[in-house]
Order: structure tokens, then sequence, then C-alpha cells
């Protein structure tokens, strides 16, 4: 079954367009990226996802409707809100048994485990701890839950870029099997593409790209040409060009390797360069088409 199945969704707040139409196919085993600048969507489009929302088009999470059925799909969904809220007069244990006591799924001596990476006291309350600390403890209660979606916004806001690498490695091994999605969004792209299986761009409400990393990488390559073949390779059309430290940097869409290869260095282009090029280019087609 689809984990995420979406058809011309769409959310309006008074008038101003959140999600513009958009289209989604997650299947399970999955993780992906959502990835936009601020006020993009990515929030509201999650939000819809977990039924927090309503909306016009189709959507179905894992085979139900979000925003009819949420009680049902939260058996099988987890999430993090990008303001992570737990009560403040409550001791991190009360936390534990609480989490245990609602939620049939979910494993204490796991969460005990990723409490053991940190310094968090099982008596602290929540009040006594960091903002970066209550987010750890927050993750670690939802990373205990065996969910079939989990849902991130902005997981890592906060956290020190220690726990930030020691969050995604655990979410790599200890949380990702290949039956479960995870759907994350992030600013911090970098630190995130080398986890993701997909990645999907957002920006004003509509999607720029969605495919799979591989099919990213394909499609997408940079050049640094030698400096007797920038023009060869700008006659190969790159999607964008740039100059870095004097030397130009090109990236193509969808031209074969090997064309690329003789004329200079070939690169993988990061997801984040990638996804200023392309936002670029879409806002440019955007103006004109406005014009
Ligand atoms: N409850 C709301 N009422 C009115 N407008 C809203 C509401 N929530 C979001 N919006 C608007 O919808 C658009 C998309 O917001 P959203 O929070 O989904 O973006 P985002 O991609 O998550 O941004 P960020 O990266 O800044 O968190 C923005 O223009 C925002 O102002």
């Amino acid at each position: 079954m689809t984990c995420i199945e979406a058809r011309g969704l769409r959310k309006r707040y008074r008038g101003k367009v959140a999600v513009d139409g958009i289209d989604l196919t997650i299947p399970p085993g999955r993780i992906v990226g959502l990835i936009g600048p601020n006020g993009a969507g990515k929030t509201t489009t999650l939000e819809a996802i977990l039924g927090l929302v309503s909306f016009e088009g189709e959507l179905k999470v894992l085979g139900r409707d979000p925003w009819r059925e949420r009680t049902a799909l939260m058996r099988d969904v987890c999430f993090i809100a990008d303001v992570a809220v737990l009560p403040r007069w409550m001791r991190v244990w009360q936390a534990l048994d609480y989490v245990e006591g609602v939620h049939p799924r979910f494993d204490r001596a796991k969460a005990e485990g990723f409490l053991a990476r940190t310094d968090i006291g099982r008596t602290s309350r929540v009040r006594e701890l960091s903002k970066g600390m209550v987010t750890q403890l927050h993750l670690a209660l939802i990373m205990a839950v065996d969910a079939k979606l989990l849902v991130l916004d902005e997981p890592t806001l906060g956290l020190d870029i220690l726990y930030r690498r020691d969050f995604y490695i655990s979410l790599l091994n200890d949380y990702f099997d290949h039956d479960r999605t995870i759907l994350v969004t992030t600013h911090q792209v970098e630190e995130i593409q080398d986890i993701l299986t997909d990645a999907i761009f957002i920006d004003r409400g509509r999607i720029v790209l969605d495919g799979s990393i591989e099919e990213i990488e394909r499609r997408f390559v940079e050049l640094r040409p030698r400096l007797d073949a920038v023009e060869a390779a700008r006659a190969l059309g790159p999607v964008h060009e740039h100059l870095l430290m004097g030397l130009s940097v090109m990236v193509f869409d969808g031209v074969a390797r090997e064309r690329l290869e003789p004329l200079g260095e070939i690169r993988r282009p990061g997801l984040a360069d990638l996804f200023l090029v392309l936002l670029g280019k879409e806002r440019t087609q955007r103006q004109e088409t406005e014009r």
C-alpha cells in the first residue's frame, strides 16, 4: 500500500494559498526530505497529512483520509512538530510512564536507551531542561514508538551539532527499516542529504522537484570546466552558472555525463545548491508568466 498519496492537495488560509495543488506518491520504506524556504508550505503539507488541517483535493495516508479518520490513523503515525511542547511540570520518568500508558507500541527500553546518550536525568522536570534537552526528550519518546509513518518537522531545531549528527545516525540505524516511512523537513539540508532516499523541493506551495536521490543524481551534474572548455560547456546549456574564485561552476539538467566529463571536473551537486538553482529558475519562469 502507498504510504502517502495526494492529488491536487490545496490549502487556503483566508484567501492566501499555502499549498497550491500538489501531487505526491510516497511508497513505504522511504526517507523523504521535504525541502523549501520559509513559508513554502512544508508545515501545512505535513499538517494535512497528519489530519490537523482540512484541505481541498485528494489525500490518503496509509489508506485513510487523515481529516476524517485521524484517530485511527494516529495508531500508525508518530510526529514531532517544529515546536516541541511537553508539560513543564512533568518529570522525565512521568513522561515515559505517560507514553507507555497511552501508546501500545511504545518500547520503553528503547526510549531509555536514547535518553542514556543525553545528560537528561530521570527525575528532572521538563521546566528544568534546556530547549535542546526538551527536544532530545521528545525525540526519545517518539522514536521509541513503533509507527509506520514518522513525520518530523524541523526535528533538530535548537540541538547542538553533535546531537544532530547522532540523531540522524540513530534515525537510520535504530529506527528505519524497510517498512517504515520517514517524512522530514529541515533547513539544514546538508545534514540530511546522505540519509534521504527521496527529496521533494517545494516553493510557494508548489512542487519544484520530486524524485529519488538516484534519479536526481543521474539528472543533475555539476561541472567545473577547464578554462579552455568554458565556451564548449556553455554551448551544452547549463541551467545555472556562477563563479567560484574566478572559475566557472555550471549545473546541467539531463546532459549525459560522457559529454561533460571531457570538459572538466564533474561533481554531484549538493541538494542545497540544487535547490537554490531550481528555485531561482522556477521563480524567474513564474515572473515571466505573470508579466
Ligand atoms: N494558521 C495559518 N493561518 C494563516 N496563514 C497560515 C497559517 N499557517 C500557515 N500559513 C501561511 O501559509 C504559508 C505556508 O506556511 P507553512 O508554515 O506551511 O510554511 P513552511 O514551509 O513550513 O515555512 P517555515 O520553513 O518557515 O516553517 C505561509 O505563507 C504562512 O503564512
